[in-house]
């Protein structure tokens, strides 16, 4: 679906990505992990178009991204942004309608209306269709941004879904429900990339990691092969210990911060 060959990017002199590939393929939910700064997002945006690497190669669906109009990646993948700022004062079902427009002309179809409330409803947003988006909290406004990249994909056989930090600003349940959705969206034979902060969430629903520390790639694979307790150390400076999910057959990975050293002077 989508094949990410030796991505750099820089910004001056600043190297951002060195070197990264990566595969995400219809059907699997790949977890993109790593500190702050690492160069998560940008690998994102590349991936989404919104940059363009200084050198690698990026193909959907077999045909270089460069290649794709702006219409045509609009109908097969969807972005969901770390932040998304409201100039216009829409209503929450507007948005998600929003979603849906390139897939219409002048004027939504009843097909278009009938997704948009389908995304509302995965995302428990359908009450809140009347509200205007900025009155509504943070997880809130997450889960209605989320219902348009929905509605913008939902109909299309393997779209490319592309979510950085999700579950930021989102409750436990919600979290969950978040990656639930992910990896749903997967199953129905999407290709999704997240970029997740938490480890543990990323153990629990990612199909493939993908960890980066310094615009490079540490490693990349399962949950399970990738998330080694001297790697996690190495990579975010944090022992760990590692445990079997008694839940779910994945890692848990229990931190042992030891900040004492920063008050010792
Ligand atoms: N426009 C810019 N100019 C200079 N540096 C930038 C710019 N955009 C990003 N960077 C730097 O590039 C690095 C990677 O940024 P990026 O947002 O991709 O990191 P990230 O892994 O997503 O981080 P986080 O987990 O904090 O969101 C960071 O050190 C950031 O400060």
């Amino acid at each position: 679906m989508l094949q990410a060959n030796q991505l750099s990017y820089r910004i001056g002199n600043r190297v951002l990505l060195n070197g990264v590939s990566l595969q995400a393929r219809a059907g699997e939910l790949l977890a993109i992990v790593g500190p702050n700064g690492a160069g998560k997002s940008t690998l994102l945006k590349l991936c989404a178009r919104e940059l363009s690497p200084a050198s690698g190669t990026l193909d959907l669906q077999g045909k270089p991204l460069l290649r794709y109009t702006s219409e045509q990646l609009a109908l097969l993948r969807g972005m969901l942004h770390q932040q998304n700022n409201m100039t216009f004062p829409f209503r929450v079902g507007e948005l998600v309608l929003m979603g849906r427009y390139p897939h219409y002309g002048a004027h939504p179809a009843v097909a278009d209306y009938a997704i948009a409330e389908v995304a509302l409803d995965l995302v428990g947003m359908r009450a809140f269709s009347d509200r205007i988006v900025s009155t509504l909290s943070g997880g809130e406004q997450q889960r209605v941004q989320l219902a348009r990249v929905l509605a913008q994909v939902w109909d299309v056989p393997n779209a490319l879904l592309l979510l950085d930090e999700p579950t930021t600003g989102l409750d436990l349940l919600h979290q969950h429900h978040m990656l639930d959705i992910a990896r749903q969206m997967a199953r129905r034979g999407h290709a999704v990339v997240a970029v997740l902060h938490d480890l543990n969430m990323a153990a629990q629903y990612a199909d493939q990691l993908l960890m980066l520390k310094s615009g490079r790639r540490e490693a990349y694979g399962t949950p399970r092969k990738v998330l080694t307790a001297p790697l996690i150390e190495r990579v975010f400076g944090l022992p760990v210990q590692l445990l079997d999910n008694p839940c779910h057959q994945c890692p848990l990975i229990v931190p042992i911060p030891n900040f004492q050293a920063a008050f010792s002077h």
